[in-house]
């Protein structure tokens, strides 16, 4: 199996890292000429959390640079977009410059808008949004941390031209590429109902990351006293209000389960706040922002996501931040 990868970030590192030591032809696209140096020079690391650690030697698997796509041999089996939401149109505007046909992309980001903009430049790929729980955290240029092992629910495909999405069949593609996930180590199953697994995602992100973020905490600490258990329980009615306007269907187990995502990773950072704390662009456009675009569609209000969004973007900044 080939799988071209699109970042080398965290999930990027630690995806081609772990399917290229278990046999998959991997390519790495990046888009910095520095980037590219470093892992033929370095290779790529994986951490896991035992103590153990993987190795992968260039050229155990390529790295090309991102203007160069459409890649000179053929494109892989699948193309793994692992940007995050706000890299992912220059990624796809690039990658529109080959025929998108026979592209099979799997995406992965937090929140959701990203597979609309993916099917507007490449309206003929097929494009599988993915929901995963694994944890990934860079601590080296080339070098990434499996902070936790998770699961990957990997949804059917839509594409852009008909907006359909297709069934399985479980002897196809879909099938071998979670064998080969999960034989990786990356537990895999395929959702038939994936939708529902990005909102409730969606929902998690919308409370944790931007709370996180202002108040400078790890996960765990929201938990910490009342006032905290009270913003985290308003913000959740709040999303919960806009899914009902917009007959998005919820469980009544999301708000215990949303606990326990806070109590399971109670000493990590949310991706918001190390981005935050990093300066660079946060997600919160295509999470919270994305229920500000619900609630308006829906006609009702949405004032405490539209609070959080306007502190969030008025975090200091770098110029030149990832992202
Ligand atoms: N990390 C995690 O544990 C999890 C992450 N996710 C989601 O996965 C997505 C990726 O997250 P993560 O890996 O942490 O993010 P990172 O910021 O670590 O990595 C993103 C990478 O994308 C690269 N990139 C951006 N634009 C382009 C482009 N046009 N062409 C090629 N590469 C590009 C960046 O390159 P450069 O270095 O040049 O800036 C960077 O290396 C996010 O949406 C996140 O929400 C979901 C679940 C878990
Ligand atoms: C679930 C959560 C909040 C775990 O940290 C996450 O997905 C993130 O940090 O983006």
């Amino acid at each position: 199996m080939r799988i071209d990868i699109i970042g080398a970030g965290a999930l990027g590192l630690l995806y081609a890292g772990k399917l290229a030591a278990a046999g998959v032809k991997i390519r790495l696209w990046v888009r910095r000429p520095e980037s590219a140096d470093i892992l033929r020079r370095k290779g790529i690391t994986v951490k896991e959390q035992n103590g153990e650690s993987l190795h992968m030697k260039y050229p155990g698997f390529d790295v090309q640079l991102m203007k160069n796509w459409p890649p000179a041999v053929q494109t892989g089996d699948w193309v793994f977009l692992m940007t995050k939401q706000n890299g992912v149109r220059e990624a796809v505007e690039c990658m529109a410059k080959g025929a998108g046909k026979n592209l099979h992309i799997v995406s992965m980001q937090n929140g959701i808008g990203h597979t609309d903009t993916i099917a507007k430049y490449l309206p003929y790929a097929s494009i599988y949004p993915a929901v995963t729980t694994e944890g990934a955290r860079r601590s080296g240029e080339v070098v990434v941390e499996h902070a936790g092992k998770g699961v990957t629910e990997l949804g059917g495909a839509l594409r852009g031209d008909s907006g359909s999405v297709q069934p399985f069949s479980t002897a196809g593609r879909e099938k071998l590429l979670a064998d080969k996930l999960t034989e990786a180590g990356f537990e895999t199953r395929l959702s038939e109902n994936i939708e529902k697994s990005i909102y409730r995602k969606l929902l998690f992100n919308a409370v944790i990351n931007p709370l996180t973020a202002i108040w400078r905490v790890p996960n765990g600490e929201l938990l910490s006293s009342p006032e905290r258990m009270d913003m985290l329980r308003q913000l959740y009615d709040e999303s919960i209000r806009i899914f009902e306007s917009c007959g998005i269907g919820w469980q009544a187990e999301w708000w215990e389960e949303l606990l326990q995502v806070c109590r399971n990773t109670a000493f990590n950072c949310s991706s918001m706040l190390a981005d935050v704390m990093a300066g660079r662009r946060t997600e919160i456009e295509a999470i919270n922002g994305q229920f500000i675009r619900l609630a308006r569609e829906a006609g009702v209000d949405a004032p405490l996501h539209k609070a959080i969004r306007d502190i969030i973007n008025g975090m200091p900044y770098i110029q030149g931040g990832n992202g």
